[in-house]
């Protein structure tokens, strides 16, 4: 019955608050029981034509003088009433309290599991769920899974406790009845086993429409832009009205499924409510019953279905949150790459990185790297040029220990890079990509990522290196002016110099720039490999760009060709011999002066 014991295991701080919650339900129903027992016996008092004695005396005096049952008087009885009607108000309020926490742990700690896993799958998330997906487990597929915590579990044990308490109480008035009862009630769950079987089904189809709908969704918004430059948005409005439509068409049939389910269940509790109250009144006809006790067995009999039909209505949401879970559970099971296991890098002055013999391939078949050998000495300008698509950025993602290497090795100060924690590497390295991201929040927090402690002066300094002061300055609000979303307030320029400004003062030995100047205006880029020349006084940088004029001054520059390393040397070396850098160089001199032509 869906009892899933890793999920309640990965959950243990809801398990106490899950207790409470089936204690406080429980409480409940011994209240309940109390006060129409109570209510009956007054009636059964009544009946059988106890009046009042208000001859003389108080009201006070005549209630304490009326019997009740044996020894206890109705102004007890009263007083008893009283007090479980306050015990039951309590308890379901605490019940309330007790199950929200058990569905907020819960929630913590799954979206916590989730954050960690993906912060360690780093860039392999992609390969195991999709981003849209990620999120959508992440808010609705965990808020399924509360339910889960906070409503099912409980009332799980619950409709369990429920009508053994009501079968034992009642077993005293009529044996017959509340054994009809309770040979009722498992029809309930027997029931919920065979829907399930079919829920399961429609449910998995169901989290896939709405996972590709998602992907879908966000993937047009993304793209809107370039979908409205070629009038393609109306198309794929129309592919997405018709993902949209199997997605409703899947809806209605998980809607169609839960109220069926909820009118079998219906049809079981009331029928079992009817069978045994049948069996009460015919033991009441044959004068075994007497009126009180009828109607308390009347009163209780829905009792013994409620939990059950209740459980039946959360079951559907829990239901949906079994199939949120297993999608949970293939990612917090994704293989996750060995991290090395060294928390300190001998500390070197000169950090130096050597590739040898590196091969690398995406999928296992094509081979994007082939014996790759090439040193990254310590201090100044290294350059990897070579055409698009010839294994330049996977480079820098095996250096930044991004993707494993499988065959080949990459030493960094003589030690091998897999044997490095990343955290420890991510000291030594640092990266300016093409599309460097900057945080929704001010300019100053952006730069404080870098290093913890940064002061006002060394951001203003970074600023001037990066040729970004001038224009922070001349805002109002300066180092506190927002940036929203992935800096979308700020001009691509602007938004590279100001992950420059973030990389120099996070200070570290090795920086890389992968492509970190291109689709930038002229003067921005001007201005970054200003700082890049600068920077490459006092680090060691390594430069990925198609810009070949730019990296003329490097002390090597590495040429690379369909992932072979097919030169090396100074400028003026390639230039002398002639090869592939050479014809790089003309083709791009072309270029520039046919642009200039035009212009
Ligand atoms: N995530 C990926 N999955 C599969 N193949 C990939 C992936 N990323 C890159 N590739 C492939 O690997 C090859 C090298 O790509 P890479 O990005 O390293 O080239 P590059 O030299 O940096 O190109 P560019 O200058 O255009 O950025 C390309 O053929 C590309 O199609």
């Amino acid at each position: 019955m869906m009892m899933n014991k890793r999920l309640i295991a990965m959950c243990d701080e809801s398990k106490k608050y899950m207790g409470l919650t089936i204690l406080c339900s429980w409480v409940g129903i011994v209240c309940n029981i109390v006060i129409v027992w109570l209510i009956g016996q007054l009636i059964n008092r009544m009946v059988e034509g106890e009046a009042l004695n208000m001859t003389g005396g108080s009201i006070g005096e005549a209630l304490s003088s009326y019997p009740l049952i044996g020894p206890i008087s109705l102004a007890t009885g009263m007083i008893v009433v009283m007090i479980a009607l306050v015990v039951k108000w309590v308890s379901h309020y605490l019940y309330g309290c007790y199950s929200y926490q058990a569905s907020a742990n819960a929630r913590t700690t799954l979206r916590r599991l989730i954050y960690q896993k993906l912060l360690r799958l780093g860039m392999a998330y992609q390969q195991v769920e999709k981003t849209s997906g990620i999120v959508q487990l992440s808010i609705e597929g965990v808020e399924q899974l509360e339910i889960y915590f906070g409503k099912y579990i409980p009332q799980f044990f619950y409709s369990l406790l429920a009508p053994i308490t009501l079968f034992v109480c009642l077993s005293f008035i009529s044996f017959k009845a509340a054994l009809v009862f309770m040979l009722g009630v498992p029809l309930i769950p027997l029931s919920i086993v065979a829907i399930m079987k079919v829920a399961k089904r429609i449910l998995k189809a169901y989290w896939n429409n709405y996972a590709n709908l998602g992907e879908t969704f966000l993937e047009n918004l993304q793209g809107l832009t370039t979908l409205k430059v070629y009038n393609q948005d109306e198309r794929k409005h129309q592919e997405m009205n018709e993902e949209a439509e199997g997605f409703r068409q899947i809806t209605m049939k998980v809607l169609s499924m839960q109220l069926n389910s909820i009118n079998v269940m219906d049809l079981i509790a009331f029928g079992g409510s009817a069978i045994g109250t049948i069996v009460a009144l015919y033991e009441f006809k044959r004068g075994m019953l007497q009126v009180g006790d009828l109607i308390v067995i009347i009163l209780l009999s829905s009792e013994f279905f409620i939990p059950l039909r209740l459980l039946g209505s959360y079951f559907h949401i829990a239901m949906n949150g079994m199939a949120a879970s297993d999608r949970i559970f293939a990612l917090l099971d994704a293989p996750e790459e060995e991290e090395g296991a060294l928390e300190m890098m001998p500390s070197s002055p000169q950090t130096v990185i050597q590739l040898s013999h590196l091969n690398f391939s995406y999928d296992g078949e094509r081979q994007v790297l082939q014996d790759i050998s090439l040193d990254l000495k310590s201090g100044g300008l290294t350059a990897i040029v070579g055409e698009s698509g010839s294994g330049k950025s996977t480079i820098a993602s095996l250096l930044l220990a991004q993707r494993r290497v499988a065959n080949g090795s990459i030493l960094i100060n003589n030690l091998p890079l897999s044997d490095v924690r990343k955290e420890e590497l991510y000291r030594y390295v640092s990266l300016v990509s093409a599309h460097s991201h900057i945080f929704k929040g001010t300019i100053r927090e952006n730069l404080l990522m870098a290093r913890e402690g940064v002061t006002t002066d060394e951001m203003m300094q970074a600023l001037r290196t990066a040729r970004l002061e001038s224009f922070v300055m001349q805002l109002p609000q300066g180092l506190d002016t927002e940036v929203s979303d992935n800096g979308s307030s700020l001009s691509g320029g602007q938004k590279q110099r100001l992950a420059l400004a973030r990389v120099i003062l996070a200070d570290r030995p090795v920086i890389i720039f992968d492509e970190a100047t291109s689709n930038i205006d002229v003067e921005s880029e001007e201005a970054i490999w200003e700082s890049i020349y600068e920077l490459a006084k006092q680090k060691t940088v390594l430069v990925i760009s198609h810009r070949l004029a730019s990296v003329k001054e490097a002390k090597v520059i590495y040429v690379l060709n369909e992932g072979q390393l097919v030169e090396s040397g100074t400028h003026h070396e390639l230039m002398h011999r002639g090869g592939h850098y050479t014809r790089m160089v003309e083709k791009q001199h072309q270029l520039e002066s046919m642009r200039e032509v035009s212009r």
